[in-house]
């Protein structure tokens, strides 16, 4: 049996402070007979120090374009655009099958080096329910930052934080007004999140899924002060707000934290508006009269680095350890060569391993 020789690599984007793998579950993975290389990376919110205590050997930033072409590369967010042809497995969240902007050129530079991408978002069950996500950090960020603007007390620009420092915030001062919340996707992770935090804060959601949106009750969504959406659309439903309700006189919703942000996508529940709002601006009014204030930025989970790594990485050691061609990371490379098909990619031109 060969060892698996993972490759934890530095992280591109400045602003991500996030790993897939933390040091503790480093450790088991090199106690279970993993090799495990990490990189060097001055943003990462875990001393490499802890990595190389945890047994893991130390490579500098980017030097996995080197690495032995049997090891397979650990990441979270894009590659950079050199080199033009992809040698190895990598796993990450590649964003390259639903026709995103460069998604066919990554798969070419894939196909020209015979590597291969085990993308994280199409690693699921066999019910296909998602294995390793960031949803819950993500609805407990999106509700904490609804709720500090409710209360006029969301500073700009957002920086990454610990739960301590939020949670601190969130606590209510003494004879704060009280308001309600409505949480849409409740039972989803990124709604149980969002209800954890609004409960720090001292408010107990209204918990609306499936069941409660079936038949949709916009007068009572619209009665609501502050709304987090979480929901994961899979198929069209009927909007949970259209323009017309952000002129009803009746409404009580001031605060509105899309969660989901499905902007542009045929899917999308809120389509009340056209474009995220980023850590530097991160509120943007919808209504002046009564105010609607929009909070939709999709990269929450990263202003909680240290939680959201921990979790996920929690959530995708026991898959690391099973790593194989079968089961779930079967399914990432039919998934793969599925898209790579869809491109006009021949088959003959994929790695067979
Ligand atoms: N903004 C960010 O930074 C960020 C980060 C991570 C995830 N997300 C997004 O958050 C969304 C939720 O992710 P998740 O991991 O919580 O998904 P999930 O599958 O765990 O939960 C989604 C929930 O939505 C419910 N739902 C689906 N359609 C609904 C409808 N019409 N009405 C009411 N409820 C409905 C489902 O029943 C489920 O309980 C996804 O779109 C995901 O892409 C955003």
């Amino acid at each position: 049996m060969t060892v698996l020789h993972l490759w934890l690599r530095h992280e591109v984007r400045s602003t991500e402070r996030r790993t897939p793998i933390v040091p503790s579950d480093a450790r088991r993975l090199v106690e279970s007979g993993v090799t495990l290389t990490v990189e060097e990376s001055p943003q990462r919110i875990f001393p490499v120090e802890e990595y190389e205590a945890a047994g893991c050997r130390i490579a500098p930033a980017g030097s996995w374009v080197s690495a032995p072409v049997d090891a397979v590369i650990l990441g979270l967010k894009e590659l950079p655009d050199e080199p033009a042809e992809l040698t190895h497995r990598h796993i990450y969240f590649g964003h390259a099958y639903k026709q995103q902007p460069g998604a066919g050129d990554l798969l070419w530079r894939f196909a020209a080096g015979r590597g291969r991408l085990l993308d994280l978002e199409y690693l699921v069950d066999d019910n296909g329910r998602r294995l390793a996500a960031f949803g819950f950090w993500a609805g407990y960020l999106g509700a904490a930052l609804a709720v500090l603007q409710h209360r006029g007390k969301l500073v700009a620009p957002l920086t990454p934080t610990s739960k301590e420092e939020l949670d601190a915030l969130l606590q209510p001062a003494a004879g704060e007004a009280e308001f309600t919340a409505l949480v849409t996707g409740a039972l989803g992770r990124s709604g149980r999140g969002a209800r954890l935090a609004l409960l720090t804060a001292g408010v107990e959601a209204t918990p609306w899924d499936l069941a409660e949106t079936r038949d949709l009750d916009r007068e009572a969504l619209l009665a609501h002060d502050v709304m987090v959406n979480a929901v994961l659309a899979t198929t069209p439903v009927p909007p949970f707000l259209r323009e017309q309700d952000l002129d009803d006189p009746a409404r009580r919703l001031r605060t509105l934290c899309d969660v989901t942000v499905d902007v542009g996508s045929p899917l999308n529940v809120l389509p009340i508006y056209d474009r995220t709002t980023e850590w530097t601006d991160p509120v943007r009014r919808l209504r002046k009269e009564p105010p609607l204030d929009l909070i939709a930025i999709d990269n929450l989970p990263s202003l909680l680095p240290r939680e959201s790594s921990t979790d996920f990485s929690s959530a995708l050691l026991p898959q690391l350890m099973e790593f194989e061609t079968g089961g779930p990371w079967g399914r990432c490379v039919d998934r793969f060569r599925q898209a790579c098909r869809e491109l006009g990619i021949a088959e003959g031109k994929l790695r067979n391993v």
